[in-house]
């Protein structure tokens, strides 16, 4: 979208973590030198008394939270709460957040994608139950069923054996593992604008590792986020090892296809998802995991990007006010709003 002169103050929520990494003064200049205002929500004051907010940006949890954005939406109908609680619950789940790939239709005709076969596990029972995983094959890797962004819902398990599932606590994913030459693509969505990146992935399982394993669970959490891969930067040897400098990119028009895809089914407009490549096909994409407001200031220019978006929500919002419809969100179900560019 051209440059536009709609300015306003954007209300920011979020955790001590996520507000140091994203709320840079690069970005708080950037977003002011174009008319938008960023300011902090103090969490100990109710939302519907700060303000006045064309805009919060958020990524807080709870039902006391919640409470507060549809308050705060009673009061200030024509304010955009970025992004929906209701669309971002769907993501805090690993089976609903993946259900909606399954709903996409893309024309390509070298390219597919899918996500892995996956199992839901509710109950210790359940799991020892050879009949609930007698079709999935070994490795999978075990995930908490919740993704609530708390550090026990990244604790993940690469279980080369069925006899150690008893290690396992449900409520649990099983999804088995695919080879993908150690490197994950991430796709970094803020409204139109897509991105995709490389990072550093779990290696690839040999066919003689998956029989002969000294230890038969192996737990990680947060691979991908463990240190800074990049050629320059390569302290552990991993980027060359993993040929990461190598590794070809997806097709970005198929990339774009899906991002897009996936942001009007989720009718989210923050979001990133993790692609793998399978090694078995060379043309086949995996999407295994998607994450709501991930940590843009790892993306090389994230301040334009993001301030861009926030102009564009801005002249959106103005151009729908003016066109006197009142209210700026689109409604899809009961209690549900969201609004995109
Ligand atoms: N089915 C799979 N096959 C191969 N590797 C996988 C698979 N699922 C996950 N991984 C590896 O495990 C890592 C963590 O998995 P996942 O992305 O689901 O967890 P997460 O904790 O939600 O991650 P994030 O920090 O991105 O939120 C991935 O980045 C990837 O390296
Ligand atoms: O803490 P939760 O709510 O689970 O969210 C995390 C996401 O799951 C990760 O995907 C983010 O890292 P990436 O941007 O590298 O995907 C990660 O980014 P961060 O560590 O920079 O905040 C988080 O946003
Ligand atoms: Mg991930
Ligand atoms: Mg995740």
């Amino acid at each position: 979208m051209a440059e536009n002169t709609f300015g306003g103050v954007i209300g920011y929520a979020l955790a001590p973590k996520k507000q140091n990494s994203f709320i840079r003064d690069s970005l708080l200049t950037l977003a002011k030198s174009r008319g938008i205002e960023l300011v902090r929500v103090d969490s100990d004051k109710p939302l519907v008394d700060q303000g006045p907010f064309d805009c919060v940006l958020h990524k807080l949890y709870g039902d006391d939270w919640k409470r507060q954005l549809q308050e705060f939406k009673t009061r200030f109908p024509n304010a955009l709460i970025l992004d929906a609680p209701e669309a971002i619950e769907r993501l805090h789940n690993r089976i609903s957040m993946l259900q909606v790939v399954s709903e996409l239709r893309i024309q390509d005709r070298t390219d597919t994608f899918g996500i892995p076969k996956q199992i839901v596990i509710y109950d210790k029972a359940t799991l020892m139950d050879p009949q609930a995983w007698e079709s999935l094959k070994f490795p999978v890797i075990a995930k908490p069923l919740v993704a609530d962004g708390s550090a026990k819902s990244h604790k993940m398990a690469l279980v080369f054996t069925r006899d150690v599932l008893d290690k396992l606590k449900p409520p649990i994913v099983l999804q088995e593992f695919v080879n993908h030459g150690g490197v994950i693509f991430k796709v970094y969505v803020v409204g139109e604008h897509v991105r995709c990146v490389k990072r550093k992935s779990l290696p690839d399982v040999s066919e003689e590792k998956k029989v002969g394993v000294s230890e038969n669970l192996m737990s990680f959490s947060q691979v991908s986020n463990l240190a800074n891969h990049d050629a320059e930067n390569d302290n552990d040897g991993y980027y060359r090892l993993m040929h990461l400098d190598d590794t070809e990119m997806p097709p970005n028009a198929f990339v774009v296809d899906i991002a897009r895809g996936l942001r009007r089914a989720l009718k989210l407009n923050l979001f990133n998802f993790d692609v793998i490549r399978d090694a078995r096909y060379g043309n086949r994409y995996l999407i295994i995991d998607i994450n709501y407001f991930p940590g843009y200031a790892k993306m090389p220019g994230y301040e334009a990007v993001l301030t861009q978006f926030f102009c564009d929500v801005m002249l959106k919002k103005e151009q729908e006010e003016q066109q006197g419809e009142g209210r700026v969100t689109v409604s899809t179900k009961d209690n549900e709003e969201s609004f995109q560019v």
